[in-house]
């Protein structure tokens, strides 16, 4: 028996390729539903922002008259047909709350809360695969003097709309810019903070750039795809960016960190209509003083600070495979077997492509392992 831990792209491609070779497996999900990610945590205009054929999941092509950056309502359903076709079907309101590796049995045993019943049930499997996310938990840093009581704050991507009032996006990662966009879209007076160098490349770049990765060396692309964003965008520092001095498909690969896909958000930036602020130094009653000595008071603060990986919460006999920050001790693409019959999947920081290899690789092991036994 196989136990997988998440029903999202990675939990429900690793239970079909395990399907496919006969392999009992059982998905055990903490939400209602698959997808969670997307069904609950995610904003309505939330599109792929990779071109469909770098997000399909293994044995499954999109549709092929499906837009090429498939919205989020498609890529669902998608996944809802996907999950049906290989007979997909997760545990729900089942919440994992330990796993640990018993050495007498050679077995996983992972105990997990059902939130209808709040009973606690137990299963117990040769192997044990990771699916829960780099997204799993919303990360919000502390800054100093901020009262998180006084400011409205929201994480992530839960946003208000917030008509004429003055926002802070804190975050200028993919979600930050969109969130940022979004707002100003909607009358409010957004500005965003970005602390570091950023890359800022459109979508069409971006799949340029993995369509080349294909033929030529990543330095190539890198040099190909920054003189074209740097023709598209100008210079950034105009507009209080500045591009790190890596680059965007050599720094993907190295740190896992995605350029951000300018979603019309540069357009507004160039046109003042949403303010770039440096980090924030503090907050003292509700006075935000950033790096630059502007002071500026803010109704609502928006934290599109990141997620973390709470995996070593839970997960007991870990250590092979995960750091203390829940992420793969290794470097993909070695980063996803440990021992004992552990396994992670979506944990490449390779997007839904990272997950496509890690789901079909994680079977093709399970499979030769039970075969060297004779099982
Ligand atoms: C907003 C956003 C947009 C993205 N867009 C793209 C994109 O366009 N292209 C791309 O390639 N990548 C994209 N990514 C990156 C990544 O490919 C996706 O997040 C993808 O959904 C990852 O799938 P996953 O299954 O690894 O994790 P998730 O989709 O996060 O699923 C993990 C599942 O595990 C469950 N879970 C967690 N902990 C437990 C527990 N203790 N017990 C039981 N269940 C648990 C969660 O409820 C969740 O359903 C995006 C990420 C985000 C956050
Ligand atoms: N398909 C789509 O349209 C979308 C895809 N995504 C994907 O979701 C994933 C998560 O993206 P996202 O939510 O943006 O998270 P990221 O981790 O990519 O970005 C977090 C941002 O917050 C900044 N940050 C962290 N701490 C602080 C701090 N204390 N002060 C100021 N800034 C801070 C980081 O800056 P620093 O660089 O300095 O650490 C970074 O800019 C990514 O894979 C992304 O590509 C997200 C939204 C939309
Ligand atoms: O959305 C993300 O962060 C992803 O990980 C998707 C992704 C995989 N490879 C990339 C290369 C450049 C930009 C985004 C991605």
């Amino acid at each position: 028996m196989v136990v997988i831990v998440g029903a999202g792209p990675a939990g429900l491609a690793t239970s079909a390729c395990l399907n496919l070779l006969c392999i009992p497996n059982v998905v055990l999900e903490r939400e209602d539903c698959s997808a969670s990610l997307r069904k609950k945590r995610s904003y309505d205009r939330l599109k792929l922002h990779l071109a469909k054929r770098f997000c399909q999941l293994p044995h499954m092509p999109f549709p092929s008259d499906a837009p090429t950056f498939m919205p989020r309502n498609g890529f669902i359903e998608y996944l809802d047909n996907y999950a049906s076709h290989f007979s997909v079907d997760p545990l729900y309101n089942r919440v994992v709350e330990s796993a640990s590796f018993e050495e007498h049995s050679g077995k996983w045993l992972v105990i997990a809360k059902h939130m209808l019943s709040n009973g606690v049930e137990e299963y117990v499997g040769r192997f044990l695969v990771v699916a829960t996310g780099e997204n799993s938990e919303g990360y919000v840093p502390e800054i100093m003097g901020l009262d998180r009581g006084r400011s409205c704050i929201l994480i992530n991507m839960r946003v208000a709309k917030s008509c004429g009032r003055d926002v802070l996006v804190v975050g200028c990662g993919n979600s930050g810019m969109e969130i940022a966009y979004d707002l100003s879209n909607w009358g409010a007076r957004a500005s965003i903070v970005a602390r570091n160098p950023v890359h800022v490349l459109t979508k069409e770049m971006v799949q340029l750039g993995m369509t080349l990765l294909k033929y030529i060396p990543v330095d190539f692309v890198d040099y190909i795809v920054l003189m074209l964003s740097k023709w598209n965008h100008g210079h950034l520092c105009e507009y209080g960016l500045r591009r790190p001095t890596k680059r965007p498909f050599y720094l993907k690969k190295e740190t896992g960190r995605s350029p951000t896909i300018d979603v019309r958000m540069m357009g507004k930036i160039k046109a003042g209509q949403i303010q770039v602020l440096p980090s924030i130094e503090k907050v003292t009653g509700g006075r935000f003083e950033f790096q630059n000595r502007k002071v500026n008071q803010f109704d609502v603060v928006v934290f599109a600070t990141g997620y973390k990986s709470p995996v070593r919460k839970w997960l007991k006999d870990g250590t092979s495979l995960f750091n203390e920050d829940g992420m793969p001790k290794k470097r993909t693409p070695d980063h996803w077997k440990g021992e004992n019959g552990l396994y992670c999947a979506g944990f490449a920081r390779g997007g839904l492509l990272g997950i496509l290899n890690d789901a079909k690789n994680i079977a093709d092991d399970i499979c030769k392992v039970l075969a060297e036994k004779g099982d």
